[in-house]
């Protein structure tokens, strides 16, 4: 009989683990994780921690395992328990990119009818927001994986590349397009024409990434950054991120007419009645997300 070992996703969506299916995650509505491993974490268990667990592919990112990346964020998304996702994957690898193995003979015409890729980007329609802890390569799909988060984390030995051109593709979930406006032209160029990899400390001075944390810590670090996040009102964070988002998509007045009427929204809401009032009585808040 299955035993429950960590509660995600609340109420009706509890994780079990059957003990005869050694690596295998089972919720509720019988959905099994056979390429990721996800579980409620931090201090009031609002955050998500999905590890993506393909380790002796070095995480490459195979059609199963990102259909049930999707699929765990679709019910993360719509459980009002969890605030924040973490993901992360191994301390080798947080994703060698794309499987090359699984992929290399496709044709334009399936890739095309199939519409391969169309569920990647699931990462980034997330409302919540999403941090990648990552550790080891994060290489061509799994780079444009880390950049889909709202912040990177990064473990002292990680290298982050879009190896594409060196095996006769281009960057196809982002690459091209992530990396400029997160290290400008000349480096985004440099590592799409060559292949070149970067280092953690490096990838964190041209700002991909925010933190540079010792490997074994780097998760712990990650999440309690997500039980920060997790402590203010999920309303307004959520807001916040999409203020954050429409400066990369949207010219400066427009973004900031945007911005303008988010702020006079959020006088609508109780949490800024909460949070302006705790203040004056110098105390803290008790958000409710509405
Ligand atoms: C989505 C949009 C567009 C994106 C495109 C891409 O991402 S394109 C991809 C862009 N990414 C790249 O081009 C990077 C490709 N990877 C590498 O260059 C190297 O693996 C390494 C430098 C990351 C590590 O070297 P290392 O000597 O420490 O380790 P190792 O090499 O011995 O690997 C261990 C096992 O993992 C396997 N495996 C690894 N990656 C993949 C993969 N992507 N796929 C499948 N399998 C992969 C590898 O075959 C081996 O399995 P085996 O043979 O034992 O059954």
């Amino acid at each position: 009989m299955a035993n429950i070992v960590k509660t995600i996703l609340g109420r009706s969506q509890v994780l079990l683990h059957n003990p005869q299916f050694s690596s295998r995650y089972y919720c509720a509505a019988n959905k099994s994780y056979e390429f990721i491993k996800a579980e409620l974490t931090g201090a009031n268990k609002k955050v998500a921690l999905i590890t993506l667990n393909r380790p002796k592919a070095l995480n490459a990112l195979c059609n199963g395992l990102m259909s049930e990346l999707s699929n765990a964020l679709d019910e993360i998304e719509a459980n009002k328990n969890v605030a924040v996702v973490v993901i992360t994957g191994s301390e080798k690898a947080f994703a060698a990119g794309a499987d090359i193995k699984e992929m290399k003979d496709n044709t334009f015409a399936q890739c095309f009818a199939g519409n391969f890729l169309n569920n990647w980007n699931r990462v980034a329609r997330m409302q919540k927001p999403v941090i990648a802890a990552v550790n080891g390569y994060a290489l061509g799909g799994g780079c444009e994986l880390a950049m889909m988060c709202d912040i990177i984390y990064a473990g002292d030995k990680a290298k982050f590349g879009q190896p594409e051109v060196t095996i006769g593709t281009t960057p196809g979930a982002g690459g091209s397009q992530r990396t400029p406006r997160a290290l400008g032209k000349s480096k985004a160029m440099e590592m799409c024409l060559t292949g070149n990899m970067i280092d953690a400390q490096e990838a964190e001075k041209a700002g991909l990434v925010s933190k540079v944390i010792p490997a074994d810590k780097l998760v712990e670090e990650a999440v309690k950054l997500g039980d920060k996040i997790a402590s203010h009102s999920q309303l307004i964070v959520q807001m916040i991120k999409e203020q954050v988002n429409t400066a990369y998509e949207t010219p400066l007045n427009e973004g900031l007419k945007f911005e303008r009427r988010g702020f006079h929204a959020s006088f609508g809401t109780k949490d800024q009645k909460e949070g302006m009032n705790a203040f004056t009585e110098k105390r803290a808040p008790k958000f409710i997300d509405e």
